[in-house]
C-alpha cells in the first residue's frame, strides 16, 4: 500500500501504516517545515530528503527502536498529527530508565544526543496508550518525520532502506 506514488518501505517495527516520501509542498506547509528544521536542526546538519510522512491506522503501532545509524543521523524531528499518540522512550541498556511523551496533534518531538542513540523509541498500540494514568485513545495518526544525514554523507548517498529497520 502506498500513498500516491509514495515508495512501500518493509519494515518490521512498524504495524498497520503506510507511508510515502514527500518533497513538494505546498507553500503554507513549507512554512511549517520551515519551523521545524529551524527547531530541530543547527546550520551545518544536512537533511534527509525528502521528508517521510507516515499514516497510522487506529490500531497500528510502532515497535521499539533506533533509527539505523547507517541511513539517519544524529537528529530525527517529527510533526505529529491528527491523533493524540504516546511515544516511550527506554534505554536500550538499562530498561529501567524510561520516559514516555504525550504526543497532542500538533506536537513536535527532536530526539538527538542520548535520545537519539541510547533510548529505543515506540508509539503505543491503543490498548496500551495511556500516559501515566490518563487513557490516550488512538485515532489515525500521520506523523511528517525530517531526519538529519549521517555525519560526512552527502545528499546523493542517501541510502534507501527505511530509518526504523
Ligand atoms: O511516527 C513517528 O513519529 C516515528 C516514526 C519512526 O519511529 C520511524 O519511522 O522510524
Ligand atoms: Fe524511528
Amino acid at each position: 500500500m502506498s500513498i500516491a506514488g509514495g515508495r512501500t518501505w518493509n519494515c518490521k517495527a512498524i504495524h498497520g501504516f503506510r507511508e510515502t516520501e514527500k518533497s513538494r509542498w505546498s507553500e503554507a506547509s513549507r512554512a511549517i517545515l520551515q519551523r521545524v528544521q529551524a527547531a530541530a536542526f543547527t546550520p551545518g546538519q544536512t537533511l534527509l530528503s525528502p521528508v517521510h510522512v507516515l499514516d497510522l491506522e487506529p490500531r497500528g503501532y510502532i515497535k521499539p527502536h533506533v533509527d539505523s545509524i547507517k541511513f539517519c543521523g544524529a537528529t530525527i524531528a517529527g510533526l505529529s498529527l491528527l491523533s493524540p499518540s504516546v511515544m516511550r522512550l527506554v534505554h536500550t541498556q538499562e530498561p529501567g530508565e524510561w520516559l514516555e511523551l504525550l504526543l497532542e496533534p500538533g506536537s513536535l518531538y527532536i530526539l538527538r544526543g542520548s535520545a537519539r542513540y541510547d533510548f529505543s523509541h515506540e508509539i503505543l498500540r491503543d490498548e496500551e496508550s495511556f500516559f501515566g494514568e490518563r487513557r490516550v485513545p488512538r485515532g489515525r495518526r500521520i506523523s511528517v518525520i525530517c531526519r538529519s544525514l549521517p555525519e560526512g554523507m552527502g545528499p546523493g548517498e542517501q541510502g534507501q532502506p527505511p530509518p526504523a529497520c
